[in-house]
């Protein structure tokens, strides 16, 4: 109970700090990071940035607790990154952080900029919170309620941590527009709004580079601002995919006929974020959305994507079940990480379980390798958190509570023997064997530990498993 309090306490005190610092020339930068409360920086004095395969050492005082965040943020074309997560109890004056920053689209040199304190640190102003928010800043709508004179709401949709998504019918639609459209009405918190413009310039580029809509990724129509919220008019999905393998596929899963379906498509839509140099960075089963038919999927939340080549090393990018290893060891990444998260996905629709349920980054890496193995040592020798989780003979070292509990653990971590995927995946009756074993091999060849290694999209969309040959 103690340590559930406790846990709730670190997380309200993370909620309540984390927001953006002032900055030089007014920048302000804005939240990548989902559940930093989990993470697992043991030593945080200092944290690595790469970009453009340039490391920067951010150095940080005073300390940090283990829940550090990274944060990421865009100001015009200008990126930047900021690492928070103070300790509690330290006189808010006192607290300070570095900020770097880089022109990814142009040619201006990298900046590493030094803060001083971080007064004003909090951004909600009471007076925004006028009484249609909830006290955590989420719009509070109502069926009926026309947003901007535009768009009147017909049903609620989803709530994700920064939003809500709601139905709409857009009352000014011309003869080729939907007349059904999501909306999804960002937090008011200064900070969300930012992480929702840079969601935006996202969905435009990746709206603009595929006009025909044939790539899988969810249309972005316009945005505007209603009552201090940032609204992003999407078009209309059914329902995500977390729900259809509630709904069709509990603990069981779906046809593999199904699942051949979906991974084409998600494929295709890696393909287009590679094509325009985006790293999704969030990619699971609540991201992934369905029409009414279910025949077809988009990608969805953009809110946490990258630029290809921009590397914070963070251990908390991605949501934890579908964070690959690299993430986690504090290696540069790149659209492989995105194919990782993919592989999980494909698995969950199939066995409707999920594959790595690690409880902590400690526990991941430990499933990890009973499925695949030990780890490369040149990949442990490159980890900025390899010491965290493997001694100086690079032996695995369980901090994770319930691993420790498990005797085998310790007595295993020196020669793991991998399980492989295909000895999780139990055939139901009337399924192509050809087809099973296919999926199989696709699956062992996305969760190849070393990401250099890794299927990439090209390989994959010429696997057998997708052409059927
Ligand atoms: N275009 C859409 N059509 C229908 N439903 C949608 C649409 N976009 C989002 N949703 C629903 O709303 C949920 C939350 O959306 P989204 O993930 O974009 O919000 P978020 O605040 O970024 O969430 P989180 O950060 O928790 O992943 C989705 O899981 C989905 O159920």
């Amino acid at each position: 109970m103690d340590a559930i309090l406790e846990k709730h306490r670190q997380r309200q005190f993370q909620k309540e700090h984390q927001g953006p610092v002032p900055f030089h020339d007014s920048t302000e930068v804005t939240s990548l990071d989902r559940d930093a409360a989990t993470t697992e920086v043991k030593d945080a004095n200092s944290v690595t940035v790469i970009v453009n395969e340039k490391s920067y050492t951010l150095g940080m005082t005073p300390p940090i607790q283990p829940n550090i965040s990274i944060n990421l943020g865009i100001s015009g074309d200008q990126w930047t990154a900021c690492v928070s997560g103070f300790q509690e109890g330290i006189p808010k004056g006192d607290r300070s952080s570095v900020i770097l920053c880089d022109d990814i689209f142009g040619a201006s040199p990298i900046r590493v900029q030094k803060l001083g304190n971080l007064d004003g640190m909090h951004v909600r102003k009471n007076s925004l919170h006028d009484n249609w928010d909830d006290e955590h800043g989420y719009y509070k709508y109502h069926l009926g309620e026309v947003l901007d004179g535009h768009y009147r709401i017909t049903a609620g949709s989803g709530k994700g941590v920064f939003s809500t998504v709601v139905q709409a019918k857009d009352l000014k639609a011309g003869k080729n527009d939907p007349e059904e459209v999501a909306i999804k009405i960002i937090c008011n918190e200064k900070e969300r709004y930012k992480s929702g413009k840079r969601e935006v310039s996202v969905l435009e580029k990746l709206s603009s580079a595929d006009r025909e809509d044939k790539r899988h990724c969810v249309r972005f129509i316009s945005s505007f601002m209603y009552r201090d919220h940032l609204c992003l008019v999407l078009e209309s999905l059914h329902m995500n995919l977390r729900e259809v393998i509630k709904k069709f596929g509990r603990d069981i899963g779906l046809k593999l006929t199904a699942v051949r379906t979906y991974s084409k498509q998600l494929f295709i839509a890696l393909k287009h974020l590679k094509d325009c140099s985006i790293l999704h960075c969030d990619i699971k089963p609540d991201n992934i959305l369905v029409n009414g038919s279910r025949n077809l999927l988009k990608l969805c939340d953009f809110g946490s994507a990258l630029p290809a080549g921009i590397n914070v090393i963070t251990p908390v990018l991605v949501s934890r079940f579908y964070r690959a290893p690299e993430i986690i060891l504090g290696l540069p990444y790149d659209h492989s990480l995105d194919m990782w998260s993919v592989g999980c996905c494909l698995y969950e629709l199939y066995t409707g379980k999920i594959l790595f349920p690690g409880g902590t980054n400690n526990g991941m890496l430990w499933l990890h390798m009973e499925l695949k193995g030990p780890f490369p040592k040149k990949m442990l020798r490159k980890g900025a958190f390899t010491t965290q989780h493997f001694d100086q003979d690079l032996n695995f070292h369980a901090t994770d509570e319930n691993l420790m509990m498990k005797k085998a653990v310790n007595k295993l971590c020196m020669n793991v023997k991998p399980k492989g995927v295909g000895a999780k995946i139990s055939s139901f009756a009337g399924e192509d064997p050809k087809m099973l074993s296919s999926f199989k091999d696709l699956l062992e060849k996305i969760f190849v530990l070393d990401p250099q290694k890794r299927l990439t999209v090209s390989q994959a969309l010429s696997h057998p498993f997708i052409t059927g040959k």
